[in-house]
């Protein structure tokens, strides 16, 4: 862990938190550390990128809020994305808050325990996100239970609930007291239907109401990710939900690599999408930074990316069917949350292996300026996608292809 000093801890003769970078939470604090306050400021730009062609303002919370992390020892860390001034509307300002956990006790514990001991935990997190006066929140994808999709053991879908069950009731009070809109990607089980599995998040409004689900639309056939063993591609469409303090929309963890399903979301009207997620560093680490940033700069939004964090050991080995000898963890969950915005500005990343609560304001103003600036939308020529993609729907398809006829004149 990287000390206050800014030393990483084996400086100081500690050994260094398992994922952390050479001791340091991120790689934001690596440079910061290291680097001359000019050179750092250079690296944050090139980094970071500017909003409003100014670096991104960092915000002070409540001191409540810094003691609620000190205590329960999770990261937090807060900035400003700000829009220019307009003539004739207002600044739509909102505060969006997202949460990355890791998991408390063993996954050979009573499953009960496991849960309980999550939600303590997130309970104290959401009492600083709601004393710091966030409006939306994100939890990370399957909070409520270690991410067992790995092992492809049934028993693990006992963590399944309906959209109404225990833990959106538990969500629904905090919601309401903080007047907070709290978005809460679960294991659903849908009891109307044959008690089928899905991977959901369920959008609950500052009034505690729910207002609306979204399953996850594309699910993980890679490396541990054994998902499809237990829920199948989500039927909700991308619906985007109206909550009283902005547009949202869900795109979960592995639709993030899947540019048409954040594209869908951007159609539908979405101002903020969060991407609730579960991954490790091995797999997908590399794009991490990429992805999201990417689809709030083609799509105009604000974009919320939420990782679980730490390393999850279950009670039996398993094997994935890529040659990898059996094993029992997924490896690291490099959490690494953090928020971007349409103008290609982003911010610095929580930690990599702590708990932890990023805040962000945002004026949704941006998004359309955004959009009038550079006018992706106007200019993204839809029917000319739409007429390929219904041509490559059909058997008969054939790509367009041009062969050059020379091609094979010098071999
Ligand atoms: N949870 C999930 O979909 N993970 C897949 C791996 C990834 O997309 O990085």
């Amino acid at each position: 862990m990287a000390s206050s000093n800014g030393k990483p801890a084996q400086e100081e003769g500690k050994p260094a938190a398992e994922g952390s970078i050479g001791g340091y939470e991120s790689l934001h604090r690596l440079l910061e550390a290291n680097l001359s306050p000019d050179l750092f400021q250079e690296a944050s730009r090139l980094l970071l990128g500017l909003n409003c062609a100014r670096p991104l303002e960092a915000i002070s919370l409540p001191e409540a809020t810094t003691t609620l992390a000190e205590t329960h020892n999770f990261d937090v860390q807060a900035f400003r994305f700000s829009a220019d001034k307009e003539f004739l509307r207002q600044p739509r300002l909102v505060r969006v808050g997202l949460i990355q956990n890791s998991i408390v006790v063993p996954t050979t514990c009573h499953f009960a325990d496991q849960k309980k001991a999550i939600m303590d935990k997130i309970k104290s997190i959401i009492n600083a996100a709601g004393g710091s006066g966030v409006n939306i929140l994100c939890l990370q994808e399957a909070w409520t239970m270690p991410f067992a999709f790995c092992t492809r053991e049934k028993k693990w879908c006992e963590f399944a609930e309906p959209v109404d069950g225990e833990s959106t009731q538990f969500l629904q009070e905090l919601a309401q007291k903080y007047n907070m809109v709290i978005v809460s990607p679960i294991l659903e089980r849908d009891v109307n239907h044959g008690e089928t599995i899905w991977n959901t998040a369920v959008v609950i409004g500052n009034n505690g109401n729910i207002i609306g689900i979204h399953r996850k639309n594309h699910i993980p056939r890679v490396g541990d990710f054994n998902e499809s063993t237990y829920y199948m591609e989500g039927n909700t469409g991308h619906p985007v939900f109206e909550t009283a303090y902005g547009k949202i929309g869900v795109n979960i963890c592995y639709g993030r690599h899947h540019p048409l399903n954040w594209l869908a979301f951007g159609l539908n009207g979405a101002e903020i999408v969060f991407n609730p997620s579960a991954t490790v560093g091995e797999l997908s680490e590399p794009m991490w930074p990429i992805e999201a940033r990417n689809a709030a700069i083609a799509n105009s939004y604000f974009v919320g990316s939420i990782n679980r964090v730490g390393t999850e050991v279950f009670p039996n080995p398993f094997t994935s069917g890529d040659g990898k000898p059996q094993h029992a963890d997924f490896g690291h969950f490099y959490g690494s949350s953090h928020f971007s915005a349409p103008d290609a500005s982003c911010t610095p990343s929580l930690s990599r292996y702590r708990d932890g609560l990023i805040i962000s304001d945002m004026d949704l103003n941006l998004c359309r300026q955004i959009k009038d600036k550079w006018a992706f939308r106007m200019t993204a020529r839809y029917e000319m996608y739409a007429s390929l993609l219904s041509e490559y729907l059909k058997p008969d398809f054939k790509p367009q292809v041009i062969v050059d006829p020379l091609i094979n004149k010098r071999a």
